[in-house]
């Protein structure tokens, strides 16, 4: 589907996993980025947002807690689904940086879940800090030395971090993230909406 004028609402900044997620479901549109998961449900609630677009549901960790608070609580209904599969990287500002040295790992809690394991091997003594999104750890990994971030590898040319690691999840090539589109019941649907769409794979967005 192609409409660059269909707004919709997702979780931002640029270079999250949501925003590739509404990029493969609606094509052209135009972006309107929330800093929380529960901003998307009341962007799409209360303004000119017709759609929004939220992670439901991990295949290694289950629920996206926040989105399933929200769906409980909203009288917004699911219009579609997308599944992405989740490669996640490792971020900082240097490549070469030794492990010891690493005192903090940003992610949002699901990117965090979803690499427990490597993170207590590699890193054992680093400070695991939940941030809103994966791409607002990677900002924050480019203001911080001795900090990595857990996020798409395509954050790395977005906010200019150099990339330590590649396909990090506990989960291996099988991690994948459902996310579901949301609107106001009485929301028309474009011609040719897709309901479901296919599955791609998360190196990148167009
Ligand atoms: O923070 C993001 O990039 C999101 O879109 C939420 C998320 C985090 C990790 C895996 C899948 C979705």
């Amino acid at each position: 589907m192609s409409s660059s004028t269909l707004r919709v609402a997702f979780l931002g900044p640029l270079g999250t996993y949501s925003h590739q997620a509404t990029n493969n479901f609606f094509g052209d549109c135009s972006l309107v980025p929330c800093d929380r998961i529960v901003d998307v449900f009341t962007s799409v609630s209360s303004s000119s947002t017709p759609f929004g677009i939220v992670p439901i549901e991990n295949s290694s960790i289950g629920d996206v807690k926040e989105t399933m608070d929200a769906l409980r609580a909203t009288t917004l209904c699911v219009r579609g689904m997308t599944s992405l599969k989740i490669g996640h990287a490792l971020l900082g500002l240097e490549v070469g940086m030794r492990q010891e040295l690493v005192k903090r790992v940003y992610s949002h809690e699901q990117g965090l879940g979803q690499c427990v394991e490597y993170l207590a091997l590699r890193y054992p003594g680093a400070q695991i800090i939940p941030v809103n999104s994966t791409a607002k750890a990677a900002q924050e990994a480019a203001e911080d030395e001795e900090a990595l971030a857990i996020c798409s590898i395509k954050c790395a040319e977005v906010y200019g971090l150099e990339v330590v690691d590649t396909d990090i999840q506990d989960g291996g090539e099988t991690n994948t993230t459902r996310f579901v589109v949301i609107s106001q019941a009485s929301t028309p649907l474009p011609d040719e909406f897709p309901i479901v769409s296919n599955t791609k794979v998360s190196n990148g967005y167009p």
